[in-house]
This record gives structure tokens, sequence and C-alpha cells, in this order.
């Protein structure tokens, strides 16, 4: 886990009059969630927010859970973004579901070349509306859009469904970074 610092101090001695004692170096705080079978790229995608990395080659599923912070700026308000990337395993539910109900915004992640991490989305949201907040913000991606000659999961596809259910969406890559900050920044506002 990782931390961005929250605040930063000043000695009350040396500048009294100048600046507060205690300073936030953000104006809001936002708490993130990422959603999705195990494999679609949930841990990627944030590292690739996060670092601007990409972690290739063996594939470490998420044991529960896991947070980062990221600072972010939107409409020249600093925001503090908490993203908690969850398992994708079902072993796990019952660990995550726990959160749901403090997240103000989910983005709920398929694999654009595993059709089976499509056709869960639909579940995944019954999921979402059984234990998140009524009125969290939800945006659908379809993740790994670099991989084309592999892709069974057509743009429309994932289009249609978003706007079955009233939710914006985007496919996005984690190894290219292809939307992955539009992304996060969207549900910031
Ligand atoms: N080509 C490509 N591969 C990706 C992308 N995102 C993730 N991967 C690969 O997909 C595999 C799974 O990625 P993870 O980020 O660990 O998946 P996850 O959704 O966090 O899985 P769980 O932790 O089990 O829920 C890894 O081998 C990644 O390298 C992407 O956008 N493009």
């Amino acid at each position: 886990m990782t931390g961005t610092a929250g605040a930063t101090a000043t000695r009350d001695e040396e500048a009294p009059k100048r600046s507060p004692p205690c300073s936030p170096s953000y104006d809001l705080t936002g708490k993130v969630m990422l959603l999705g079978d195990s494999g679609v790229g949930k841990t990627c995608f944030l590292i690739q927010f996060k670092d601007g990395a990409f972690l290739s080659g063996t594939f470490i599923a998420t044991v529960g859970i896991d947070f980062r912070n990221k600072l972010v700026t939107v409409d020249g308000m600093r925001v503090k973004l908490q993203i908690w990337d969850t398992a994708g395993q079902e072993r796990f539910r019952s660990v995550t579901h726990a959160y749901y109900r403090d997240a103000q915004a989910l983005l709920l992640l398929y694999d654009i070349t595993n059709k089976a991490s499509f056709d869960n989305i639909r579940a995944w949201l019954t999921e979402i509306h059984e234990y998140a907040q009524r009125d969290v913000v939800i945006m659908l991606l379809g993740n790994k859009a670099d991989m084309s000659s592999e892709r069974v999961i057509r743009s429309e596809d994932g289009e249609t469904l978003a706007r079955e259910y009233g939710v914006p969406f985007l496919e996005t890559s984690a190894k290219t970074g292809m939307n992955v900050e539009l992304a996060f920044l969207a549900i910031a506002k």
C-alpha cells in the first residue's frame, strides 16, 4: 500500500501568522473502487494511472483488497483519489462487498478479449445495486483495447450495454495507457 501525504505542517513558532498550522495539500477526497472479473486488468489499470507503468508477464491475482492514493486536479480543485483495487475472484466477494458502500465512484471493467468477463457485467451491476450507495457514479470500461487481433467484444456491444444501464463507457488499455487517465478524471468530476 502506498499513500500521498495529506497535509504539510508549518512550525508555529516560525511563522504563526503567515500560514495556518496545518494546510491540506488537497481540497476534496474521493473513494473509487475498481471492479470486474479476475484478470480483466484492474491492478494494471491502477498501476498505469498511479505510476505510468505496465506490469506485463506473470499475472498475480489480488488477494482481498488493496488501495493507493493519487492527487488529481479537476476544474482547478485538487482531489485526493483513494482508489480501491478489489480481487475479482469469487472467493473474495464477501470481503469486497463490505467496501462498496464507502465508494463514491466505481470503475467496472471487462476484458474485450474475454466474453465471460463481458457477460458477467450484468451480475456485477446487480451486486453494485445491492451493496453500493444509490447515488454512486459508475463507469463501464472495456479494457485491453490494445489486443485488437484477439478482440471478441465489439465496441458497439459495450456501448449498447452501457446505454441500457445509463452509465458512461470507454474502451481502455492498461498497457498503452489509452483512456486510463480520462476514465479517472471523468469519474472524479
Ligand atoms: N495486453 C494487455 N494486457 C493487460 C491489460 N491489462 C492487464 N493485462 C494483463 O492481464 C493480466 C491480468 O491483469 P491484472 O491487472 O492482474 O488483473 P486483475 O483484474 O487485477 O485480476 P484480479 O486481481 O484477480 O482481480 C496480466 O497478465 C496483465 O499483464 C491491457 O490493457 N492490455
